[in-house]
């Protein structure tokens, strides 16, 4: 850890300049599935597991699907725990709680056998039979779907569940039905009693982008597309984020020597480090030479990919 004065030496920036974007182009609709095709389906589900990232527990999530769906039992899976700094964890679940958001679970899917992934059963069940649905009693089967906004880890975490419940020898895929999408029916068994189905398709949903720096998380965290906000942008606002929080493992990841906010030259820096370089010819006075340009893109690119990956330590956005 730096101490505060070598800190204020380095002249950090306190604020991100986001300058004029429009977000409303940074997620084309076409993207998400929309919620118009995804009712049908919604219909039959018993409980909705909401999967987002756990880095931006606040920021992006799309309220929309409760509005559309009613009071239906709600698991927020706060997911990629792994790569998110949790000491402020407390104060997420509080400012959870203000959106009368109580049932919250924190996993990491790509863990074998992720111990807070096998509580989403008990949860998910104790959720249901708490609720109005309990006392419908012509159906007796229970259906959850995964919903959530893109590369949050939806997949993954059906995928976990059906490694657990799979292997246990107990679940069945079951086939479709008539008339429906045999993709949207296919189901994952994952309890007994009560029997219970996992819809082995995910509900994606546009993420909510309320500001420029939401925009910029959800774009930091990868559930927008890059080239539609630009990458020298978000490795700019993931350098200032690194800096603001004192996360400085970049600095020893590409050998900077120190802490810097300035973007040219932490890419700069990086693309000499690893050797994206490229040789230009310049034509002088006294002749052609060759001088090596560093590629700023390159740079740019394996910085983000560094961060997304954990390899830059783990951070809270929210
Ligand atoms: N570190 C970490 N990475 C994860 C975790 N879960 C998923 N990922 C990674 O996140 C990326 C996106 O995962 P997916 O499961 O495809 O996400 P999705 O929400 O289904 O994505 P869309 O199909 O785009 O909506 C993949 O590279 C996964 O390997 C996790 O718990 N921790």
């Amino acid at each position: 850890m730096r101490g505060g004065a070598a800190l204020a030496a380095l002249r950090l920036r306190t604020s991100f300049e986001f300058g004029n974007r429009e977000v409303a182009k940074w997620f084309p609709g076409h993207m998400a599935k929309g919620l118009k095709k995804m009712q049908a389906s919604l219909k039959k589900v018993d409980c909705i597991i909401e999967v987002h990232d756990a880095r931006i527990p606040l920021s992006g999530r799309n309220p929309m699907f409760q509005e559309a769906l009613g009071v239906r039992p709600h698991l927020l899976v706060l997911n990629k725990m792994d790569l998110a700094d949790l000491t402020s964890k407390q104060r997420i679940l509080r400012q959870l709680e203000q959106q009368s958001i109580q049932n919250v679970l924190f996993t990491d899917c790509l863990r074998d056998r992720d111990v807070n992934v096998k509580k989403i059963v008990p949860a998910v069940t104790e959720l249901i039979q708490k609720s109005d649905r309990f006392h419908r009693t012509e159906n007796l089967e229970y259906c959850l779907m995964v919903i959530g906004v893109p590369n949050v880890g939806k997949s993954s975490l059906i995928n976990a569940m059906r490694r657990m419940y799979l292997k246990k020898g107990k679940a069945s895929r079951v086939g479709g039905e008539p008339g429906i999408t045999r993709a949207v029916l296919t189901k994952i068994q994952v309890c007994e009693r009560p029997l219970m189905y996992l819809l082995d398709t995910p509900g994606v949903f546009s993420p909510r982008i309320e500001s420029l720096e939401v925009g910029m998380k959800l774009a930091l965290c990868g559930t927008i597309l890059d080239h539609l906000v630009g990458e020298e942008i978000i490795a700019d606002y993931l350098l200032f984020t690194l800096n603001k929080q004192q996360k400085f493992d970049y600095v020893e990841r590409y050998q900077l020597g120190e802490p810097c906010d300035d973007l040219q030259t932490v890419l700069k820096k990086i693309a000499v480090k690893l050797g994206k370089t490229q040789k230009v010819k310049a034509i002088t006075g006294v002749g052609d030479i060759n001088i090596l340009m560093p590629n700023y893109n390159a740079a740019a690119y394996d910085f983000i990919r560094a961060f997304r990956k954990g390899e830059l330590g783990k951070v809270m956005l929210d």
